[in-house]
């Protein structure tokens, strides 16, 4: 159907590429985007968009727009442990410094701030959807909301007390009444989130299914992250972490499952024929030294796979933009063939896939007449991505996270030429730094 024609806009954005990501969409040459309630309303020439009068007009001479990136997992308000536990292999790194250090550390203000530091690091480098797992997502939705960012907010279920509950009867508790909070939200989403197979037994598991299936609400959890956690299962259970997910019925069409590394092939087909999303953290998986996800091999079994930065004590940084190259540079690896994982595959990975994950593809992912107008314009004029041959070359294999100059969610400005809007940087950072002092005792 031909989009309707306008001649009144919100916003109007001409830009020198529009790169859709839509399905079987080309980049866009000399293109502009209008935007009215929130949304997308047109996508046309920039000789036509010359006839449309608008609120705000702006003309992006050397940029792309795109739709903007999609952090499918991670820990906000970890950023605070940024650099604090670097060089250790994930089991030392989770039980001698992370899991003591929240312990000590972890409360409402400590998420507040910390959420904080990392929304802005996200938004100023192109993402414009998170998803976050972690203590207290009431206090990180609060954050979210000032910021003006979409997000998806699993809460955390573990067989254990921790810094935002007793055990599971209080996670589902408080869970449920976050969901409840969130009902008619349009930016944030609530998700469970059961932290790994190894953390959760199978009686909160199974009251995971009942509730995420009552309610058709998506689960989130850490799977199959080593070579480690499979075997300890293996020798303790009998199982397989993904064939024990199965048999308990946690794995279906909104399981998001995160890491995914040490798979054979009867995991893949189970994986696939579940239609579970795969979350890939190459960076994580790389400094914790957690292994290698063979995204070529469960891109062909035909599973859903999103891309994400994990925590910023174990990546360190939550540029997705990084993230694409890195996945880039290591599914090639892994599948040792240079034509696996292409440019246009990691920038899905990076949009599109995770709106499928998340399951918000019909509202974001692509730019698509009818969408919601979450948009970033990158500035690509920089010495560093000449010359162009190719734009969606130059995003996912140069360094550009520092030339996101504008993004939108729902139409709305957070990034207007690399200043936030609606975030103030230097009290974020006098924060942190505050933490620092008082986590290393000065
Ligand atoms: C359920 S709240 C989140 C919980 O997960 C911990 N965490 C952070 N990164 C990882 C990872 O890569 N694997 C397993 N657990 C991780 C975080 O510190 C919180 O305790
Ligand atoms: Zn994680």
């Amino acid at each position: 159907m031909p989009a309707p024609i306008i001649n009144r806009a919100d916003t109007l954005i001409f830009a020198q590429w529009i790169i859709p990501v839509a399905a079987n969409s080309a980049p866009l040459a000399n293109y502009a985007i209008a935007i009215n309630d929130g949304k997308i309303a047109a996508i046309l020439p920039a000789a036509e968009a010359e006839a449309i009068t608008a609120s705000e007009t702006l003309h992006l001479k050397h940029h792309a727009l795109m739709p903007g990136l999609i952090n499918a997992h991670g820990h906000a308000a970890m950023s605070l442990f940024r650099g604090m536990a670097d060089d250790k292999a994930l089991d030392t790194w989770l039980n001698d410094h992370i899991w003591p250090a929240e312990g000590q550390w972890v409360n409402e203000d400590f998420v507040r701030d910390g959420s904080e530091l990392a929304i802005a690091e996200m938004l100023r480098s192109g993402t414009t959807t998170f998803s976050d797992m972690y203590f207290f997502p009431e206090i990180t939705a609060q954050v979210a909301r000032k910021a003006g960012i979409r997000a998806q907010l699993s809460f955390p279920i573990f067989d254990f007390p921790c810094a935002w509950g007793s055990g599971p009867d209080d996670y589902f508790r408080k869970g449920l009444a976050l969901l409840d909070d969130h009902k008619y939200s349009e930016l944030i989403n609530i998700a469970f989130g059961p932290h790994a197979p190894y953390t959760v037994g199978d009686e909160a598991m199974q009251r995971i299914v009942t509730f995420a299936a009552e309610l058709d609400v998506p689960i989130q959890i850490h799977l199959h992250e080593t070579q480690q956690e499979v075997d300890d299962a293996v020798a303790q259970l009998g199982q397989r972490p993904i064939a024990r997910l199965a048999a308990l019925g946690l794995l279906g069409p909104k399981t998001q499952c995160v890491h995914l590394t040490a798979l054979n092939d009867e995991d893949i087909a189970t994986l696939a024929s579940h239609g579970c999303h795969a979350v890939h953290c190459p960076e994580s998986n790389l400094k914790l030294a957690s292994g290698f996800s063979p995204i070529e091999k469960m891109r062909k079994a035909g599973i859903n796979v999103a891309l994400g930065t994990d925590g910023a004590a174990s990546n360190n940084d939550l540029d997705l933009f990084g993230e694409m190259r890195t996945a880039a540079m290591l599914g090639k690896a892994v599948a040792n063939d240079a034509s696996a994982l292409p440019d246009s595959y990691a920038l899905e990975m990076a949009t599109l896939n995770g709106a499928k994950a998340l399951g918000i593809d019909h509202l974001v992912g692509s730019i698509e007449v009818g969408k919601q107008a979450d948009i970033i314009a990158i500035d690509l004029s920089g010495l560093e991505q000449q010359p162009i041959y190719k734009p969606t070359s130059q995003i996912v294999y140069t360094n550009i996270s520092h030339q996101v100059r504008y993004s939108w969610i729902m139409g709305r400005k957070v990034l207007d030429n690399g200043e936030l809007t609606t975030l103030d940087s230097r009290d974020i950072v006098a924060r942190a730094q505050l933490w620092r002092k008082k986590i290393s005792g000065e």
